[in-house]
């Protein structure tokens, strides 16, 4: 057995985090022979909320699980970890788009981000997904200037893998078979699932799927996921993100394989043009430990306005927080 390796969750009495926690410690983010310390945060009202996961966790008896934290401090809750999930925020309703959160959900992030950069190991991967979780990121970037820039992402992945079942569905094939889709951008309504590099069964998804259908139903049909199991459910998702969150920090610390997943990164060097100063979504790939942006991709005037387009809005999320950067 490896030493164990100290893991955060915030928002830890929370819908996802009541999937996630579980996920880990059962071992499918890290493998099953990697032991996880659990150190679980939360508001002073949920900590009796939190208090009954904790419980229920013991009673899973879990082999991995060398040991729980229950906080409502976060200079305790990331003190020396390794991977920290910032999950807990406000989540939107009906009619709510995931900006709309920005004013109640902003300041938590500062606040983590400060603890972060004392209290977290100096390798420290976070992933935000608390919404909107690009604009969330970045205010936690600038938050902990100690910590490395390319240490902190935004969740896209449940755009990603929601993009992949919608071809996989559509082609009448499997996930396991869909290559190479992209998902740019901002995890909002003006993402742009991109399937011009995509393959299915191993042909381009160009050539399976007509323009129209990718147009008009399969792109809002992505943007809209969210909104739509609000809807359907009168929650927002969370078994699907929470599993989103284990594939994004699984393939970032054991790697992706070759695979193409998408990410929201802050990327020095204005990559495909875009501000180098947002969290921006972009095709990437992960190995040792790191992510790392696929390069030289040829972009149609289509994507290239589609992508204009959500930088845009993370460019106006950006100047509506200035202050907490
Ligand atoms: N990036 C993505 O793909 C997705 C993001 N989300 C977002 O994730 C967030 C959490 O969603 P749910 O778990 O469904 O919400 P929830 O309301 O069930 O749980 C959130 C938890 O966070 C806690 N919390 C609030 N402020 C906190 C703070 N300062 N420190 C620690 N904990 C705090 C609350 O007490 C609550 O228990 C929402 O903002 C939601 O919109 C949801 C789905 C996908
Ligand atoms: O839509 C929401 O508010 C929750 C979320 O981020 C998603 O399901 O993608």
């Amino acid at each position: 057995m490896k030493a164990p390796v100290r893991v955060a969750v915030t928002g830890a009495a929370g819908q996802i985090a009541y999937s996630l926690i579980f996920r880990v410690a059962h071992g499918d983010m890290l493998g099953p022979d990697q032991p996880v310390i659990l150190q679980l945060l939360e508001i002073p009202p949920a900590m009796g909320a939190l208090n009954g996961v904790v419980m229920e966790l013991k009673d899973c008896a879990y082999p991995l699980v060398a040991g729980i934290v229950a906080s409502d401090d976060p200079n305790v809750a990331f003190k020396d970890v390794d991977y920290a999930f910032l999950v807990g925020a406000r989540p939107r309703g009906p009619g709510m788009e995931r900006s709309d959160l920005l004013e109640a959900n902003a300041k938590i992030f500062s606040v983590q981000g400060k603890a972060l950069n004392d209290h977290a190991s100096k390798d420290v991967k976070v992933l935000i997904v608390g919404n909107p979780a690009n604009t969330n990121a970045l205010i936690t970037l600038k938050n902990a200037p100690n910590l490395n820039p390319k240490n902190i992402t935004s969740m896209m992945r449940l755009d990603h893998n929601r993009a992949m079942s919608q071809i996989a569905e559509k082609a009448g094939s499997h996930t396991t078979k869909v290559e190479k889709v992209v998902v740019w951008g901002n995890h909002s309504a003006t993402q742009y699932p991109d399937i011009s590099y995509a393959t299915v069964d191993g042909k381009a998804v160009k050539s399976v799927v007509d323009n129209d259908w990718y147009v008009d139903t399969f792109i809002p049909t992505v943007q809209q996921r969210g909104a739509a199991i609000i809807k359907a459910r009168g929650a927002s998702s969370a078994a699907s993100a929470a599993c989103s969150a284990v594939d994004h920090m699984r393939d970032w610390a054991l790697g992706s394989n070759g695979k193409w997943v998408s990410m929201g990164v802050f990327a020095a060097g204005n990559p495909y043009g875009i501000d180098e100063n947002i969290m921006y979504s972009f095709p990437i790939t992960c190995e040792n430990g790191q992510w790392k942006i696929v390069e030289g991709l040829e972009i149609s005037e289509f994507s290239r306005d589609m992508m204009a387009k959500t930088e845009a809005e993370l460019v106006g999320e950006r100047e509506a927080i200035a202050s907490l950067l």
